[in-house]
């Protein structure tokens, strides 16, 4: 597996070695050991999610403010753009956003750590993600920032409304939103 680092250093791109032959692939999506040499990701995950949306839907931003989550994702049909916001006040990279493309066919997966706010971007006709969390869903202490905070400015390329749900349109703005320490 290749490690890609970003503008923000705590969260990564993990591209994983693919095994193809006549029957098709094959590809480890999660391995502790080599996470945590190659990566330093010492994560220890306790669930996995699974959704599908059309396309236009975005889904974020989102965190816990208590048992914050780290996320694992990746894409097994469609494409997303996904993006990672730091929301850790004593950051140096508080309120700046990581994007990048995750798709079935590039095999990308994002490292997002605890502490950063956390959505996606749906830009094919569906998309099925797949992401392992380092935490319970806890919905008591979830919080939504919102997509189009102007203080983040996230590049999200899109010329139209996207799809969102209740929640997210009551999304808060990053100055308004209780943030981590
Ligand atoms: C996230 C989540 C939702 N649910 C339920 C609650 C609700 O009825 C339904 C849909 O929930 P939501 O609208 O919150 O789903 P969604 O908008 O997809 O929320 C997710 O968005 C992405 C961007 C993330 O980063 C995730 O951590 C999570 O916040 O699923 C669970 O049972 N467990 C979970 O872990």
């Amino acid at each position: 597996m290749k490690i890609i680092e970003t503008e923000i250093p705590d969260v990564l791109i993990i591209e994983p070695q693919v095994f193809e032959d006549k029957r098709g692939f094959f590809l480890e999506s999660f391995n502790e050991r080599a996470f945590q040499e190659k990566a330093n990701i010492s994560a220890h995950f306790v669930q996995d999610n699974h959704s599908r949306s059309g396309k236009n839907v975005l889904r974020g931003l989102h965190y816990q403010i208590k048992q914050p989550q780290g996320k694992l994702v990746r894409v097994i049909a469609g494409e997303i753009f996904d993006v990672a916001v730091d929301i850790r006040r004593s950051s140096k990279y508080f309120g700046q956003w990581v994007g990048v493309k995750l798709n079935a066919q590039n095999r990308h997966q994002i490292w997002v750590p605890p502490g950063f706010a956390h959505g996606f971007l749906v830009v094919s006709e569906y998309a099925e993600v797949l992401y392992k969390t380092t935490d319970y869903y806890a919905p008591q202490h979830e919080r939504t920032i919102l997509w189009n905070d102007p203080d983040i400015g996230v590049g999200w390329k899109i010329d139209l409304q996207p799809i969102l749900s209740g929640k997210d349109q009551a999304g808060k703005l990053i100055k308004d939103a209780e943030v981590y320490v």
